[in-house]
C-alpha cells in the first residue's frame, strides 16, 4: 500500500483516539486469580505481577502471552541537526540504518539475546525535514501519512511492540515538542543527547526557544507534532494508537520515545494506558516528562542511547514476568501449604 492510499486526515486520527477501548477487565480479573494461587508469597514478584495482569488487561487474553515481540526502529533525518545541536552528523542515520541491517548496533544484541524482533522503517532517512526553528517540519497530509505509515509496524500479528528511533537531531526535537505540550523553559527540558559540549547545549538551548515561540501558543497535539516534531515522532505516535486499537501493548523506550507517547497523553491523558515504560533514561528531562504524565519506569540503568535499547531489556524482564505466570505451579498442584495452612 502506498502511502497516499493509506493517508488519514488529522480529524480521523482524533476520532480513532476517541474510540480506544478500555481495559479487559475479565482478564485482568483472571491473571489476579491465577497469581493468587501460584507458589509463591503473595506479591513476592512485585512489579513482575503488575507486568503480568498489565499485558492481561491490554492483549486481552487471561493467560497473557507474547509470542511475536518487535522492535520497530524509524530511522529518518533533522534539518536542525545542521544547527549545531547534536555531537554527531546527521550522516550517522544512514550510517547506523545499515549497521541496523548487518546486526552491529546494541539493539541487534539486546534483541537476539531475548528472541525478540527487530524492523527498521526507514523514513525519508536521506531527506531531512526542514529546520523546526525556521518552518514545519510537516503538512497535514505528510504528517497524518507518516502516523498511518506507523501504524504499520504491527503488521504480521506482532503482540507487542518495543518503541526504537535513529535520527541526529531528535534529542532537540523531542525536547521542544515536550516543551509545547506541557509548558515549562527549554532549559528544563533540554540535555546533551549524544554528548553535546556546553556551547553545544546553549545552542540545543535556543533552537528549542525559537521552535517553541514560532507555534504563537498552539496547544493542539497533532499541530504541535506536525509543526515542530518529526517524522519518527509521528510515526511512533500512529504505532501507539494503532496499538491501543489493535490490543498490542507498547513498551516505550527513552526520551525521544516519550514525546511520541506525549503527543497521544495530551490527546487522551488515559491513552497511554497500554504503554509500559521500559527506562529512565539518563536524558536529563526524560523523568520530568514521566512525572508529568503519572508515569514510573521499570528500569533505571543510566542509559541515553535510543534505537529502542531500554524497551528491548525491557520486553525481556515482561517475557520473564510472562514465564513465570503461566508456568509455576499453584500451590494446590505443587502440594505447598499456604499461607497460615
Ligand atoms: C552512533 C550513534 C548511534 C545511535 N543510536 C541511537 N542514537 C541516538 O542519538 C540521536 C539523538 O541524539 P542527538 O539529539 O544528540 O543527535 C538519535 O539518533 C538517537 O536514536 C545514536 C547516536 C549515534 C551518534
Ligand atoms: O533517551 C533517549 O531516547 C535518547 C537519549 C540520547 C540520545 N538519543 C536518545
Amino acid at each position: 500500500m502506498s502511502l497516499a492510499e493509506t493517508a488519514l486526515p488529522f480529524t480521523d486520527i482524533r476520532n480513532l483516539v476517541k474510540s480506544f477501548p478500555g481495559a479487559d477487565e475479565a482478564a485482568l480479573a483472571a491473571v489476579r486469580a491465577r497469581e493468587a494461587q501460584l507458589t509463591k508469597p503473595a506479591g513476592s514478584l512485585g512489579r513482575l505481577e503488575e507486568i503480568s495482569e498489565w499485558v492481561a488487561a491490554w492483549s486481552g487474553n487471561a493467560r497473557p502471552k507474547v509470542t511475536r515481540p518487535l522492535v520497530a526502529i524509524f530511522a529518518t533525518a533533522h534539518g536542525i541537526a545542521d544547527k549545531g545541536v547534536s555531537a554527531y552528523p546527521s550522516s550517522v542515520n544512514r550510517q547506523m540504518v545499515e549497521n541496523f541491517a548487518a546486526g552491529g548496533a546494541a539493539i541487534n544484541q539486546i534483541c537476539r539475546i531475548n528472541d525478540i524482533g527487530l524492523k527498521v522503517f526507514d523514513l525519508a532517512v536521506d531527506i531531512p525535514t526542514p529546520a523546526i526553528t525556521e518552518e514545519d517540519a510537516m503538512d497535514e497530509a505528510n504528517c497524518a501519512a507518516t502516523m498511518a505509515y506507523g501504524m504499520e509496524a504491527l503488521a504480521g500479528g506482532i503482540d507487542m511492540v518495543c518503541l526504537g528511533e535513529m535520527g541526529i537531531g531528535n534529542t532537540t526535537v523531542a525536547a521542544a515538542v515536550l516543551m509545547a505540550l506541557f509548558g515549562g523553559t527549554a532549559a528544563e527540558w533540554v540535555g546533551r543527547g549524544t554528548g553535546v559540549d556546553d556551547q553545544g547545549l546553549v545552542r540545543k538551548q535556543a533552537a528549542v526557544e525559537a521552535a517553541v515561540a514560532r507555534l504563537n501558543g498552539e496547544k493542539d497535539p497533532l499541530e504541535i507534532l506536525r509543526r515542530i516534531g518529526g517524522r519518527e515522532i509521528a510515526a511512533m505516535a500512529g504505532l501507539i494508537i494503532a496499538a491501543r486499537l489493535q490490543r498490542v501493548p507498547v513498551i516505550v523506550d527513552g526520551f525521544v520515545t516519550t514525546a511520541a507517547a506525549a503527543v497521544v497523553y495530551a490527546m487522551d491523558p488515559a491513552g497511554l494506558d497500554h504503554c509500559l515504560f521500559a527506562h529512565v533514561s539518563a536524558e536529563a528531562a526524560h523523568e520530568r516528562a514521566l512525572q508529568i504524565m503519572g508515569k514510573t519506569a521499570l528500569l533505571n540503568l543510566g542509559m541515553r542511547l535510543g534505537e529502542g535499547t531500554g524497551a528491548a531489556l525491557a520486553a525481556g524482564l515482561v517475557k520473564a514476568a510472562l514465564e513465570a505466570h503461566n508456568s509455576m505451579a499453584t500451590f494446590a498442584d505443587a502440594g505447598v501449604s499456604g499461607k497460615d495452612a
